[in-house]
């Protein structure tokens, strides 16, 4: 028998590392998906193409990894199935993008292999549990984080985190984006942000209120269809986030440039340090990025989040 489970990755639109302190986020699903498939095995095995390892196959038996730095990659593959079963299996996963590019592909993996592995294991989980599930893991590998990512993914569209809610929005407005090399993990960043606020614990408060107000302000210009409001809040939001050193100076250089040849909204997406840019969709908007070295991905946004098939 074998399992695929394609999982939407995501963009965040608003809120990213505010929102891990409890303050309002906007995250949505996009058309590129990650795949992962579920094969029966006499042992344990990942393969992941995209994972920079030259071709390596790591035999993962008793779950044990020798080397460091594989093993920090495959943490969220292994946590994930360690948090379903022990019955040994194959893992593929086919991603469209490398990893770690502040487009949720560190949920995408849990996301998929949970989804993937349960229905192997004939337990068919409901969404909300498998968004349940994958958070535990992000929390667990990453030590800091929210549900927003694992959550949007799992269940797909645009929505709103507030508290311990989510919203659903309707919004027409599109969004273009691409994305950079990144200089650290979203796990790294946000112990960098964590640094920061403990040194500058009012200033962090009050930047981060500024966040969440600003994301309850872009709600209504998301759901009003208003593109000059969410292009100005975009600005906003990353420089608060330029502001606790989220971002690095290739970016900054490619959004203050967006600024300068009148595209309405340009701001990272996701852990910063490189990673993901999102700009309204203004014509020389996929042209700028590409111009930076940035590669542009397909940031249509998707509905229904995760699907399993069964494909033999
Ligand atoms: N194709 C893949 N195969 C295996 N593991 C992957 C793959 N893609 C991502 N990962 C795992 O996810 C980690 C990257 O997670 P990280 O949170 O830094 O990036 P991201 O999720 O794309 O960004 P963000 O959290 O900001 O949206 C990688 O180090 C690896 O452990
Ligand atoms: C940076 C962050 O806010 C979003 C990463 O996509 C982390 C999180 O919410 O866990
Ligand atoms: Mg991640």
């Amino acid at each position: 028998m074998i399992i695929e489970a394609s999982v939407p990755l995501k963009l965040t639109l608003f809120g990213e590392h505010a929102v891990v302190y409890g303050k309002p986020a906007i995250a949505a699903t996009i058309s590129e998906f990650l795949k992962v498939k579920v094969t029966k095995s006499d042992r344990f095995t990942v393969v992941s193409p995209s994972l920079n390892l030259k071709g390596v196959k790591v035999n993962l038996d008793d779950m044990k990894v020798e080397n460091e730095q594989v093993s920090r990659l495959l943490n969220y593959v292994s946590e994930s199935i360690k948090a379903v079963g022990n019955e040994p299996v194959k893992v593929e996963i086919e991603s469209p993008v490398e990893p770690s590019v502040g487009l949720g592909t560190s949920a995408a993996v849990i996301v998929g292999t949970i989804a993937a592995y349960s229905t192997f294991l004939g337990n068919q989980l409901t969404k909300e549990e498998i968004a349940m599930k994958s958070h535990e893991v992000e929390l667990k590998v990453q030590g800091i984080g929210s549900r927003m990512d694992t959550y949007v993914e799992s269940l797909g569209g645009i929505i709103l985190f507030n508290g311990n809610k989510e919203e659903r929005l309707e919004s027409k407005l599109s969004f273009v984006s691409g994305y950079f090399k990144r200089s650290m993990t979203t796990a790294e960043m946000l112990r960098k942000v964590k640094e920061f606020k403990e040194k500058n614990n009012n200033l962090f408060s009050r930047i981060i209120d500024s966040i969440g107000d600003l994301v309850m302000e872009a709600k209504e210009y998301m759901v009003n269809n208003d593109e000059d409001g969410i292009g100005r809040l975009m600005y906003v939001n990353h420089g608060l986030l330029f502001s606790m050193g989220v971002t690095v100076p290739e970016v900054d250089e490619v959004i203050s440039r967006a600024r300068n040849v009148g595209i309405k909204g340009a701001k990272i997406s996701g852990g910063g340090a490189g990673g993901s840019v999102i700009m309204t969709p203004d014509p020389p908007s996929a042209f700028l990025l590409r111009s930076f070295g940035a590669y542009v991905i397909n940031a249509s946004f998707s509905e229904g989040g995760v699907t399993i098939k069964r494909i033999r």
